[in-house]
C-alpha cells in the first residue's frame, strides 16, 4: 500500500506547487496518474520514488520511505536510469547487482523481443530502443511496485500494444502499478483506477468500473477535471 498525506513539493526558483492531503493506492491497482502538462503526474511519481525532496508530509509504501524498499520498486521513465557507455549485457550485470529479483533470462528474452542488441553501447541506440532497453529493465526488476512516467511517448502503434502485452502478461497480480500518461485511448482498458492531477492537486479519483456504469468515458473525464474548454483557441484570434 502506497499512502501519502499532505504531501507538498515546491521547486527551487520556481512557483510550481504540487500538494496531495491524502491518497491511498492499495496493493494489486493499476492506476492511470492523468493531466494536462505540468499538471504534477512526474512529480508525483518521483515523489513516491523518493526522488527529491518533499517538503512536507509523509509518503510510505507498506509504511515505510521507498528507500527501504528499493529493490521493490521500479521506476521506467523517458529520462532512463542506462549509462550510455554500457552495453545492454554490462547494464544487466549491474541491475542484477543492485535488483536481488532482477530476472536475467526475462531480461534477455525481452532484449530479443525488441531486437535490442546486447553487445552494442547503449549510446549508439535511437530514443525509442533506449525507451525499449528501459522497458526491458524495469520488467525484469520483477518489482511489487512498477511505477512508470510517459513509457510509452512517441512510441508506434504495434510497440505500445505490446507493451502493454508485455507487462500484463509478466504480472503476478499483487504488483502495484502507476502509470503517467496522457494516452488515455491505450490505458482506458489497462488502468483499475484514475486520478487526475490538475494545477498540482488531484483534480478527480476514481475506479473505472464505477466510471463505465455512470456511462462516462475516460475522455470525457478528462475534460471535465482538468475544465477544458473546446473552444478557447478562439480566444488567440480574437
Ligand atoms: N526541476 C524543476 N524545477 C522547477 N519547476 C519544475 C521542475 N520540475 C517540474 N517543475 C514544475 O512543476 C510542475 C509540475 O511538473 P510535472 O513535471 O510534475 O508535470 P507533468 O504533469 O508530469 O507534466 P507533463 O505532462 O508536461 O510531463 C510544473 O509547473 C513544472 O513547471
Amino acid at each position: 500500500m502506497i499512502e501519502l498525506k499532505y504531501m507538498e513539493k515546491r521547486y527551487a526558483g520556481s512557483d510550481a506547487y504540487v500538494y496531495v492531503r491524502d491518497m491511498t493506492i492499495q496493493k494489486g491497482e493499476i492506476v492511470g496518474i492523468l493531466g494536462e502538462n505540468g499538471s504534477g503526474k512526474t512529480t508525483l511519481l518521483k515523489s513516491i520514488m523518493g526522488i527529491g525532496e518533499v517538503q512536507n508530509g509523509s509518503i510510505t509504501i507498506e509504511g515505510k520511505p521507498a528507500s527501504e524498499l528499493y529493490d521493490r520498486m521500479a521506476f521506467i521513465t523517458e529520462e532512463g536510469s542506462f549509462f550510455p557507455d554500457l552495453t545492454p549485457d554490462e547494464y544487466a550485470q549491474f541491475l542484477a547487482g543492485f535488483f536481488t529479483r532482477f530476472d536475467r533470462e526475462l531480461y534477455d528474452k525481452l532484449l530479443k523481443f525488441y531486437e535490442l542488441e546486447p553487445e552494442d553501447a547503449i549510446k549508439t541506440f535511437s530514443k525509442g530502443q533506449k525507451a525499449k532497453l528501459e522497458i526491458c529493465a524495469g520488467l525484469a526488476k520483477k518489482a511489487d511496485y512498477l511505477l512508470m512516467d510517459e513509457p510509452l511517448i512517441g512510441k508506434d502503434m504495434f510497440t505500445r500494444r505490446d507493451f502493454f502485452k508485455l507487462m500484463l502478461s509478466g504480472l503476478r497480480g499483487d504488483e502495484t502499478v502507476l502509470f503517467a500518461t496522457h494516452l488515455i485511448d491505450d490505458v482506458e482498458h489497462v488502468i483499475d483506477r484514475a486520478i487526475i492531477m490538475k494545477k498540482g492537486r488531484v483534480a478527480a479519483d476514481f475506479y473505472i468500473d464505477e466510471m463505465r456504469e455512470q456511462g462516462r468515458t475516460l475522455a470525457e473525464m478528462m475534460a471535465e477535471a482538468s475544465g477544458y474548454k473546446a473552444d478557447k483557441y478562439r480566444d488567440v484570434f480574437e
